[in-house]
């Protein structure tokens, strides 16, 4: 089989409402919607082994921290081991009071009964009840016309009643969803739902949630959102009802249309951490949270350690999340190319404490979250300067001037282009070590003397000048002028540097130096003592060494 050069023969759009009055294009999201986190239940149900109870009572207590107050635990009437959680959330007392649990069931009645039986004693819950409505579910898993499909979910709908009628001690929120929503007509899942609430006749201390799932996500998120609005408008008791997102991910898009989804009038969102759930997963509530966070709306999920959250994730789910994951992944915090580097460095450096966050290429700080910036930039090949000035600067406290930035970067290029690897900021300053303050031949400075008199200074230096010490001498009005005096070469200073690194008596000084041979292209030096005149001094020799290094074999020997 090869793909179709007419998919159209397999395969259709699904329908699209027409809504030429939408509203929701027009709308911001302004603050949080309630969220249900189903990780439990639909995320692990997709699990290649699901989580046992002391993995589900991990993650229960890590999204009880994260602060999701509607937790969707089990499936009960699915397996002991679900019925069992429930009971030992209950039993154990793990819920907190502003807690409240939500279990699902089919519409049968078996598994509805055995569902109220997992939840006695418990102060308050949220069950779930489900059934496919659409025309492709009511035909090959129902063999049921609209009628008979609508008459599972009513009778369904009235055995609730019945069994939260016997157990009076719980606070029984219903929940119901016409599952394949987004692949139903959408004025028949508007039937349905009002036939549900017919039943349960929703009020507003006592309000049913109307859960309307993209249970495989088949159009793009404007079609979603459209068919939300128009359900929003349609849906009778809509003031008593709360109306809940259920997005997966089959395209791509469950993160776009459950935010378009909230545009067009949805309360409630149901989702996983990180994406988990059925194939392409649930859409991902750290994700939504964060998308939030970064326009400036307080998400009421707290991901300040995203990382502690993302390993409790990782380790139940026994999945890793990608390292490009939004906001969570490894790499998505790290720029290995040059321009990213330079305009990030730009940015931090221009921050001032108080500032709206404009960080370029970083859509959230990521100390916000709990990452540090080491991890912002890293390089190999594809980076510039920025980014070893700024490892550099970052882990080493060494500033380099402008001019060896682009200097060095040539310098760390040719290693990165040899060995194709990524180099550490460890490397980078090993290599700024053997390249420029251990470049000591042919003139290795042995030490220095300074006299002073009459504003004049004297430069004495002892150098090893290949292999053979020799004594220079110069005068000038300071250190380096005499030095450059002492030489018995002409050079010319092109530019010069300094500055401390660190403070206190461990302060040290870094100096560079930009020199020129004769007709030869400048290039420059670094010295690092705790002494300010001697950094300068060393600097300049490794400057001679290096501009030596690149002059031809017989010119300029001393
Ligand atoms: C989109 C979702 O994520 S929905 C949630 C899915 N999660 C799960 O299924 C959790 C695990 N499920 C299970 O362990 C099992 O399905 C059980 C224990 C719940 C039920 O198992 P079984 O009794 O063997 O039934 P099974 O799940 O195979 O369902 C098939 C029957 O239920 C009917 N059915 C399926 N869904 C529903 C529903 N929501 N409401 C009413 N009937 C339904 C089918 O039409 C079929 O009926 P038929 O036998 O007359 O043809
Ligand atoms: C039960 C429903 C909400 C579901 O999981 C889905 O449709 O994906």
């Amino acid at each position: 089989m090869t793909m179709l050069s007419n998919p159209a023969s397999k395969y259709r759009s699904y329908p699209v409402l027409d809504l030429p009055d939408r509203t929701w294009p027009n709308k911001t999201i302004s603050q949080a919607p309630i969220w249900c986190s189903s990780d439990l239940r639909d995320g692990n149900q997709s699990l290649i082994e699901p989580m046992s109870p002391e993995k589900k009572l991990r993650f229960f207590k890590t999204l009880v921290e994260v602060g999701v107050k509607e937790i969707e635990v089990a499936f009960p009437s699915a397996s002991q081991t679900d019925f069992d959680f429930v009971r030992l959330l209950i039993e154990e007392g793990h819920i907190p009071e502003d807690t409240t649990i939500q279990v699902l069931t089919q519409a049968r009645e078996d598994l509805i009964a055995r569902t109220f039986e997992s939840l006695k004693g418990a102060p308050k819950a949220i069950v779930h009840m489900y059934n496919a409505v659409s025309p492709a579910f009511r035909r090959i898993v129902f063999n049921q016309d609209k009628a008979g499909v609508k008459a599972i979910a009513v009778h369904a709908a009235e055995l609730f009643k019945k069994y939260a009628a016997q157990q009076p001690e719980t606070q029984w929120t219903f929940q119901y969803s016409p599952e394949t929503f987004s692949a139903t007509e959408t004025p028949f899942a508007v039937e349905v739902c009002n036939a549900v609430l017919d039943v349960w006749q929703p009020t507003a201390a006592n309000k049913v949630i109307l859960n309307l799932p993209a249970t495989v996500e088949v159009a793009m998120p404007n079609v979603y959102a459209d068919q939300i609005e128009w359900f929003a408008r349609n849906i009778n008791h809509r003031k008593n009802v709360i109306i809940s997102l259920h997005t997966h991910n089959d395209r791509g898009t469950g993160v776009a249309a459950s935010e378009l989804g909230i545009l067009a009038g949805a309360d409630r969102v149901e989702g996983c951490l990180f994406g988990n759930g059925e194939r392409t997963g649930n859409v991902d509530l750290v994700t939504l949270a964060l998308n939030m966070y970064t326009q400036g709306i307080d998400p009421q999920l707290d991901f300040s350690d995203i990382d502690a959250v993302r390993k409790v994730v990782e380790e139940c789910n026994q999945l890793p999340v990608h390292p490009r994951h939004p906001y969570a992944g490894d790499l998505v915090h790290t720029a290995f190319s040059g321009s990213h580097q330079d305009a990030i460095r730009k940015g931090f450096a221009q921050r001032q404490a108080g500032d709206i966050w404009e960080v370029p290429y970083l859509p959230i700080d990521p100390a916000d979250i709990g990452r540090d910036y080491e991890a912002v930039i890293r390089v190999n090949s594809q980076s510039g300067k920025g980014g070893v000035t700024y490892l550099l600067e970052q882990e080493y406290g060494i500033q380099l001037p402008r001019r060896m930035q682009i200097e060095f970067s040539q310098v760390i290029k040719t290693e990165t282009d040899r060995s194709g690897l990524e180099v550490s900021a460890a490397q980078i300053y090993s290599i700024l070590d053997n390249e420029y303050l251990k470049a000591v031949t042919p003139y290795a400075l042995q030490k220095h003397r300074i006299q002073e008199e009459d504003g004049t200074c004297t430069l004495i230096t002892e150098v090893s000048a290949n292999g053979v010490t020799k004594s220079w001498s110069g005068c000038g009005n300071g250190p380096l002028e005499a030095l450059v005096a002492s030489l018995p070469m002409p050079v010319e200073i092109m530019d010069y540097h300094q500055h401390a690194i660190g403070s206190g008596s461990d302060a040290q000084a870094a100096a560079f130096i930009e020199l020129r041979l004769p007709e030869q292209r400048p290039v420059f030096g670094v010295g690092i003592d705790s002494n300010i005149t001697t950094a300068s001094i060393r600097a300049l020799f490794s400057a001679l060494n290096r501009a030596q290094a690149n002059a031809e074999p017989d010119k300029n020997s001393a």
